[in-house]
C-alpha cells in the first residue's frame, strides 16, 4: 500500500490545537503520511497563557526538510516561520524540490494574543513565499499586511481589493479568511484565482474554542491538494471539514479551547 505524503514546515504548538499538531492530526484524518519540519517551538504560561516562541535553528530546519523532501511530498504547507532566515531556506528548498502543491498559512498572530509574531517575517513571506504558492490562507489581518492595503479590512470588497493585490503578488490561488472577525451572520472566506471571486459561506459558531482553526483549514486543503483534488474542490472541502472542527471545539483549560479535529470524520460522514 502507498500512501500520499503530506509535509509542514511549522511551529509547534504545545498545546496541541494549532500548528504542527494540528497539521499531523488534520493529515491523518485525510488518510494522508503526514511528516513534519519544525521552525520554533510555542509555550504557554501556565499563569495567564501568555505564548513564548523559541525559533529553532537555521540549520536543523534545513536537515529536516532535507529528511522530508527526499522522499518526495505529494503537497505541502507551511505555518508559523519563526525567522527570516527559515523562510529563505523554504522558499530555496521547496523551489529545488518543484513543489507545484505548496499552501502558505501565513501565520503572523495567534488567536487570544494581541502582539504580532516577528513582524520583520512578513516582508520575506510577500517576497519569496506567495510567488511559490498553489495556495495562501490569510486571516484578515494578514491579508492586510501582506497586501500592505491602507487599512484593517472591514468588508467583502475590502477582501477582493487584498486578494487581487495578493494574487498579482504571485500567489496563484487567495482564500481570505473572514471568520470570526468579519461582520457578518455567516463565517465567510472569500476565493479568488485570478478569475473570480467565490463567496465561501459557513455556518457561523458562537464559540470561543476555535484554537487551531486556521492551521486546521490549512492543512485540511494541503490534503485534498495532495489526493488530486483541484483547488477550488480542495479549499470547499476544507470549509466543511473546519467547520465541523469549531463545532466541537472544546475547553482544554480556562484559557483556551482548541477545535475538534477529528470531528468532520466522526460525526458528518
Ligand atoms: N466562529 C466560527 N464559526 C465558523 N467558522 C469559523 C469561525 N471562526 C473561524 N471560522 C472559519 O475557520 C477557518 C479558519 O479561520 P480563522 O479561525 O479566522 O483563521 P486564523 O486562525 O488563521 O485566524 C475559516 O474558514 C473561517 O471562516
Ligand atoms: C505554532 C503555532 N502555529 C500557528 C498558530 C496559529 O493558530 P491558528 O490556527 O489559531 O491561527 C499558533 C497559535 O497558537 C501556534 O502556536
Ligand atoms: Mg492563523
Amino acid at each position: 500500500m502507498t500512501m500520499k505524503k503530506t509535509l509542514t514546515l511549522a511551529g509547534s504548538d504545545t498545546s496541541g490545537g494549532a500548528g504542527q499538531a494540528a497539521d499531523l492530526k488534520t493529515f491523518q484524518e485525510h488518510d494522508t503520511y503526514g511528516m513534519t519540519a519544525l521552525t520554533s517551538i510555542v509555550t504557554m504560561d501556565p499563569q495567564g497563557w501568555h505564548h513564548n516562541v523559541a525559533p529553532i535553528d537555521v540549520n536543523l530546519v534545513e536537515k529536516q526538510l532535507d529528511t522530508a523532501l527526499s522522499v518526495g511530498i505529494d503537497a505541502a504547507k507551511s505555518g508559523m516561520l519563526g525567522t527570516v532566515d527559515i523562510i529563505e531556506l523554504g522558499a530555496k528548498k521547496f523551489k529545488e524540490a518543484n513543489l507545484d502543491k505548496y499552501v502558505l498559512d501565513p501565520v503572523m498572530v495567534c488567536k487570544g494574543e494581541d502582539e504580532v509574531l516577528q513582524p520583520e517575517n512578513t516582508d520575506a513571506m510577500r517576497e519569496l513565499l506567495l510567488p511559490q504558492a498553489l495556495v495562501t490562507t490569510p486571516n484578515l489581518f494578514e491579508a492586510w499586511q501582506l497586501a500592505g492595503t491602507s487599512g484593517p479590512i472591514k468588508d467583502i470588497e475590502g477582501m477582493k481589493e487584498a486578494a487581487a493585490i495578493i494574487h498579482e503578488l504571485g500567489a496563484k490561488n487567495v482564500v481570505i479568511k473572514g471568520g470570526k472577525a468579519l461582520q457578518h451572520d455567516k463565517a465567510i472566506d472569500l476565493f479568488y484565482d485570478g478569475k473570480e471571486y467565490i463567496v465561501l459561506e459557513g455556518d457561523k459558531i458562537n464559540t470561543t474554542y476555535n484554537h487551531g482553526a486556521g492551521c486546521t483549514f490549512a492543512a485540511a486543503i494541503t490534503a485534498n491538494l495532495a489526493h488530486g483534488k483541484p483547488v477550488k474542490e480542495a479549499v470547499t472541502n476544507a470549509k466543511a471539514f473546519v467547520t465541523a472542527a469549531i463545532k466541537h471545539g472544546w475547553k482544554l483549560n480556562e484559557y483556551v479551547g482548541p477545535v475538534m479535529h477529528g470531528a468532520y470524520n466522526k460525526f458528518n460522514k
